[in-house]
């Protein structure tokens, strides 16, 4: 994708999480990779809502700001999921309400954070991992990711949010969407024994999507 249209679409589907409540006041950061191998990234302290596509932070391939405002201070962390993941061309943090309320509930699943309620988290995000909390702007956060090796796509920061690379930045944020919706759906369900897929309906969805899905 050229340029100028990446930037746009950084924008829109940014303003659209923002509209929807996803991620609110100045929280949250998105990057997407270019065409030349640099990274677009939201420059820190501005809103998902109002994010300006000629100020976005300019990364050459070799990791030098080449242009536009101060990136994300969760910079380490978007570099850690394009180091480790060949496959990845975007990645979206949000500070999105039920994923932060789900990461804060006793006995929650550290290697597998969302229950298994619906297909499509399984199929766009696999097995997400659950990370301690971590002061914002740690580059710990960065070296926690790296530590996976590359083999998830998706993290969870407890206390914090979510954090999701896809192949673009449409797919980025379709995942982090299903990751926010299945904790609400594990929020609203909580206490009342949903009946969950079972291992076998599990299993036919990461067979017949591909998902890899770590044991
Ligand atoms: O979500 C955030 C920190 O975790 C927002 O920080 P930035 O404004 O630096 O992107
Ligand atoms: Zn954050």
């Amino acid at each position: 994708m050229a340029d100028a249209a990446l930037r746009e679409q950084i924008c829109i589907l940014a303003k659209s999480l923002f509209d929807r409540g996803l991620t609110g006041g100045s929280t949250g950061n998105i990057s997407a990779r270019t065409a030349e191998g640099g990274i677009l990234v939201s420059p820190t302290g501005t809103s998902f809502g109002r994010l300006d596509p000629a100020r976005l932070s300019h990364f050459d391939r070799s990791g030098r700001l080449i242009d536009g405002d101060p990136p994300t201070k969760e910079m380490p962390l978007h570099a850690a999921f394009y180091d480790t993941r060949s496959s990845a061309g975007a990645v979206v943090h949000l500070h999105s309400c039920h994923s932060v309320a789900w990461s804060m509930v006793p006995g929650v699943d550290l290697d597998n954070f969302l229950p298994p309620l619906t297909p499509y988290a399984i199929m766009k995000l696999g097995k997400v991992k659950l990370l301690p909390f971590y002061v914002p702007g740690d580059p710990a956060m960065g070296e926690a990711v790296r530590g996976l090796a590359g083999k998830r796509s998706a993290v969870m920061l407890a206390n914090h949010g979510p954090v999701v690379a896809g192949k673009d930045v449409e797919a980025a944020c379709n995942a982090v969407e299903e990751l926010e919706d299945t904790a609400r759906l594990a929020m609203m369900t909580r206490g009342l024994h949903p009946n969950a897929l079972t291992p076998a309906q599990i299993n036919d969805v990461v067979t017949d999507f591909g998902v890899v899905w770590p044991d």
